[in-house]
Parts: C-alpha cells; sequence; structure tokens
C-alpha cells in the first residue's frame, strides 16, 4: 500500500512531525529549499507545511502534481499563494490560535523593553560600564497605549495592557462596539484621532495593500514627541525608511521591531539606532507556540488529507459528504453574494438573515450563513469563516444572525436569499457545473450569472436610460458583456445589472452619478 506523502519544509516541532508519522504519512523533513528545488522536488507529495520562511510561490504550486493541501504552522499566509491553491484546488490551513499568546507576550516585552531601554543598559554592563543616570525609562502605568488592529493578539494585548494601568484606545473598522467594550478599548475611526492620544502604538494587523506603509511620514508627524512604537505584526506596516527619519530627528522615543518587508533581514535603516530594539522575526518563537502550531496544523493536514472538516481552512471550507451534496454547491454562490452585499453597504452589516428554499430549505444552513459571512468579511480578515467557527466571528464582529427554511423556490428548485441590513441578493445554480446566478437583488427580480466586475444602476425608470448609460461607457472604452433588467412598476423604478469588461475606476462612477440622475451606482468586483 502507497502512503500519503508529507513535506515539511520549514523547521516545526517535533510533536507535530510524530502526529504526521503515527497517522501513516511518509513524513520528508527538508529544510531551506530555494523556490527552484522546491519546485523540483514538490511533485510527488500530498500535502507541504511551512511556516513563514519558505514561500509556497505559484510555481511551487503549479509543479505540484498531487498536492492536496497546504498547512501553515502559524498564523499568516501571506507567503503563500492562495490564488493559484485556490485555483488547483488545494486547500491552504493554518493554526491561527497556535502562537498568539507569544506574539502577544513578545509585543509586552518589546514594549517593556523599549520603555526601560533594557538593551541599551545591557549593552553598556557587557561592555564593563555602570551607567545609572544614563537609561532613564518610562513607565506604562497610566499612559494611552492604541492599538491597530483588535483581532485574536490585539485583543490579547488589551488585556495585557489593561494590567499594567494602561488607557487604551485603538482603530479597527471591524471591531464591534461590543468587543471593544469587553477588551475595555475606547474604539476611534480615525486613524488621525487615535495617533494624536497615544504614548504608546502597536499594531496587530494583517498583511493587504491598505495596511503595508499605513504608517508613513504623515502618519509619524501626528504621533506625540517621545512616543514608543511597536511592529510584531508584519513587516512594512510602519514604512521604514520613514520611521528611521523620525527616529533621527528625535521624535520617537523607542521603536520595538520584531517583523521586516524581506526576511532574512540583516541590515535596514532602522539597524542604526540603538533606541530601535529588532528581533529577528521571534513573536511565535516559543517551545509552547511551537508545539501547539506543530499539533495542530499535523492534524488539520490530516483532516484534510483524508476529506473531513478542516476548520481552518482559508480557501475552502470542507464539509461532510451528506452536507455537501445538499448545499456544498451553495457555499460559492453564498460567498458571492456576502461580497456584493459588503460592497454595497460598505461596511460589516448589524443583522445578516440566510434563506434557503426549494429543495434545499431543510439542509443544515450553518454552512450557507459561513458562506455569506466568509464573503462579507473576504477583504478584512486573515481568517475563513466555516461552520465551526461561524457563531463565534458572527458575535465578534456584532452581527445578528438568523436562518429560514422556505418550502418553494419559485421557479426554481432550490435558491438562497441573503438579506444584510435589510439589502437583499438572491441565487440559485444553473447547469452542470452549478455555476451561481443571481436572481434579486434589493427585491428587482433579475436573472444573470455575474462576472468578475459589474456595475448596477438603480434609476427612476424611464425610456432611453439605458441608451444613455450604453452610450457613456462606450465612450470611456468600458464594454457591456451582458445585462439584465429588474423593475418595480409600483414604484416606477429600474434596475440593471450590467456585467463589464475595462477600467472602471472612481471618476468612471462619479461622471456617471453626475451625468445620469440615478438613485445608486454600484460597481462590484467579485
Ligand atoms: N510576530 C510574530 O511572530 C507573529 C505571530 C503571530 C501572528 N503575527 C501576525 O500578527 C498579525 C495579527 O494576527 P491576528 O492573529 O491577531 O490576526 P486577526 O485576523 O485575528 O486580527 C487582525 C485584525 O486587524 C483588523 N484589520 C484589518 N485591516 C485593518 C485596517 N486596515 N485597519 C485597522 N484594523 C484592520 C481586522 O479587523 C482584525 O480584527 C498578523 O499579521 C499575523 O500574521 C505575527
Ligand atoms: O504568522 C505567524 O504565525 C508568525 O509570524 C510566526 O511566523 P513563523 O512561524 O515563521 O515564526
Amino acid at each position: 500500500m502507497t502512503h500519503k506523502k508529507v513535506l515539511v519544509a520549514d523547521r516545526i516541532a517535533k510533536e507535530g512531525i510524530d502526529v504526521l508519522r503515527d497517522k501513516g504519512y511518509d513524513v520528508d523533513v527538508k529544510l531551506d529549499l530555494t523556490e527552484d528545488e522546491l519546485a523540483a522536488q514538490i511533485a510527488p507529495y500530498d500535502a507541504i507545511v511551512v511556516r513563514s520562511a519558505t514561500p509556497v510561490t505559484r510555481r511551487v504550486i503549479e509543479a505540484a502534481e498531487n498536492l492536496k493541501i497546504i498547512g501553515r504552522a502559524g498564523v499568516g499566509v501571506d507567503t503563500i499563494d492562495l490564488d493559484a491553491a485556490t485555483e488547483r484546488g488545494v486547500i491552504v490551513c493554518n493554526a491561527p490560535t497556535s502562537n498568539i499568546m507569544s506574539a502577544a507576550e513578545h509585543t509586552m516585552a518589546l514594549m517593556l523593553a523599549c520603555a526601560r531601554q533594557l538593551p541599551q543598559a545591557n549593552a553598556s554592563m557587557h561592555e564593563g560600564k555602570w551607567e545609572r543616570s544614563k537609561f532613564l525609562g518610562k513607565e506604562l502605568y497610566e499612559k494611552t497605549l492604541a492599538i491597530f488592529g483588535l483581532g485574536r493578539i490585539g485583543g490579547l494585548v488589551a488585556e495585557r495592557a489593561r494590567a499594567f494601568g494602561m488607557k487604551i484606545i485603538g482603530h479597527d473598522p471591524y471591531c464591534s462596539p461590543e468587543r471593544a467594550d469587553q477588551l475595555g478599548v475606547e474604539l476611534f475611526e480615525r486613524v488621525e484621532d487615535v495617533l494624536a492620544r497615544a504614548d504608546f502604538i502597536t499594531v496587530h494587523l494583517p498583511k493587504t495593500p491598505e495596511t503595508i506603509g499605513m504608517f508613513g511620514p504623515e502618519e509619524f508627524a501626528a504621533m506625540k514627541d517621545g512616543v514608543v512604537l511597536i511592529n510584531a505584526a508584519r513587516g512594512g506596516i510602519y514604512n521604514v525608511k520613514s520611521l528611521s527619519d523620525f527616529v533621527a530627528a528625535g521624535k520617537i522615543f523607542a521603536a520595538g521591531i520584531d517583523m521586516f518587508e524581506e526576511e532574512p533581514c540583516t541590515g535596514s535603516p532602522l539597524h542604526e539606532f540603538d533606541n530601535v530594539l529588532l528581533t529577528p522575526h521571534l513573536g511565535a518563537s516559543t517551545h509552547e507556540a511551537q508545539v501547539r502550531a506543530g499539533v495542530q496544523i499535523a492534524e488539520y493536514v490530516s483532516s484534510g488529507l483524508e476529506g473531513s472538516i478542516v476548520p481552518t481552512a482559508l480557501n475552502m471550507t470542507l464539509v461532510p459528504p451528506e452536507m455537501m451534496d445538499a448545499v456544498g454547491p451553495y457555499v460559492p454562490a453564498c460567498q458571492m453574494m456576502g461580497r456584493i452585499l459588503a460592497q454595497i453597504l460598505g461596511c460589516i452589516p448589524k443583522t445578516l438573515r440566510v434563506e434557503a428554499a426549494g429543495t434545499i430549505a431543510n439542509a443544515d444552513a450553518s454552512i450557507l450563513v459561513a458562506g455569506a459571512l466568509d464573503g462579507i468579511l473576504a477583504y478584512r480578515r486573515a481568517g475563513s469563516v466555516t461552520p465551526v467557527n461561524v457563531e463565534s466571528v458572527a458575535v465578534r464582529h456584532g452581527i445578528k444572525v438568523d436562518t429560514a427554511s422556505i418550502a418553494d423556490a419559485d421557479e426554481y428548485a432550490s435558491a438562497v436569499k441573503v438579506v444584510a441590513d435589510g439589502v437583499e441578493v438572491g441565487a440559485t445554480l444553473f447547469g452542470s457545473m452549478q455555476r451561481p446566478r443571481i436572481m434579486s437583488l434589493l427585491d428587482y427580480k433579475i436573472d444573470i450569472a455575474p462576472a468578475k466586475q459589474s456595475l448596477v444602476f438603480e434609476y427612476v425608470d424611464a425610456p432611453g436610460r439605458i441608451g444613455a448609460i450604453g452610450t457613456l461607457l462606450g465612450n470611456e472604452g468600458v464594454n457591456i458583456t451582458t445585462m439584465q433588467i429588474g423593475t418595480k412598476p409600483s414604484e416606477k423604478t429600474a434596475l440593471v445589472y450590467m456585467n463589464v469588461e475595462g477600467s472602471v475606476n472612481d471618476q468612471l462612477l462619479e461622471k456617471l452619478s453626475s451625468t445620469l440622475d440615478f438613485k445608486n451606482v454600484w460597481s462590484f468586483s467579485l
């Protein structure tokens, strides 16, 4: 009998490797492979386990003929090409709670070390000096700590900082007021309001296009003189060049940096300063975190290889066969509807209702809710929403969820409707590939297979509107590939859903809105 093969490409705890071997897998540990070497050797493996040192690139994934699952023994998956994995049907999962306590404790260690100048004092002692007056520090007590990103690690840091008597403020557009209250954090909507108030600032954000470079010259200038800055999240959230300029100018008392844009990092402008405490990505480097990460990822990888639920799958939700048969094909449709609602609402909704109708009316709706919530939160979260974490994710974001079973799906065999803060979208599946098709939007009846990019217009119905939209888009080089019109005769309004190709930007949307008198115009990227 041939055994499934697992490649462990980064250092993980022996306990994790033991779990994989005990389950009967052939486990090879090959460390420090280059991309070329990994691409050349990956073909026979069913699974690969990595940390942050070994990127799993598109090239590696495309060379992986048997790969079913990529396991990240830790939190961040920014070194894994999620799109390439999803395209190839390869599950990507992580161990998102394994090292958060260690990362939070490392953050506190950096804060205290910065505040009391411990590295400088230690270096001075090792040089045989006794310089008591040189190292005058700051207390944490009664200082204001600003936390950017109030997720798992940000929350743990808030709890710990409270024990030091700090006042805690924060910014996280996706954190509910209830969670902020629970954590004792005063939330601010605007970044600049937080910057001006903080004595200490720590970031616990994922690496996204929004967060990379989130702190540049303007933000540093808006901070208090003598601020202490910590980054144990991802390199580049503080722009390194401008951070070093502000350290050089004496604006910043100290900085504690655990993460770098390029790793390994053995030289940077920050290396010049004694009051910048640098650690080589050590947030998760504790015995306890490594055992947890190794064992958890081994269990999840095994679940994936055996076809069971992988609770932390980031790019797909695996469900048991009986559930999958009934509602599984609706998961992508629910994710798509969630993404549409997120783009209409522009914020996380307070209420979410999922109605399953027709032949799926009596199936377990948790997977549909998970799909819808996953879509709504898709742009913001590091993790995915699955039936396993759906309840806690909803509570964490302050979303009240309810579900309904409707026996009759009108002219369809089955359908799902998702309503967020009163905004409705419905979909059914069509064809042998069971592709999602939107059948209603904002209670307008339509019937369209959504493309990657679409424009939606709601307006008071009158002759010539579609022609005018078409002419304007044509003039701007935007091609309409399909469209559907829905009307509400009683309100004398209409909605047109257009799949489009070409460059749709804010200027074009503004031009459309100002030239033609619409009730609403939306651009969706799916
Ligand atoms: N130093 C280490 O070794 C180490 C260890 C573990 C995790 N990490 C990193 O720490 C970071 C946080 O991890 P986590 O597990 O707490 O993640 P998380 O997903 O639980 O929390 C991230 C939070 O950031 C918020 N957020 C997203 N975009 C935002 C924005 N533009 N502005 C404000 N808030 C925003 C999200 O709403 C969320 O609450 C990640 O980058 C992770 O990779 C580092
Ligand atoms: O995202 C993470 O889990 C941390 O950054 C730790 O990364 P590591 O496993 O490479 O130490």
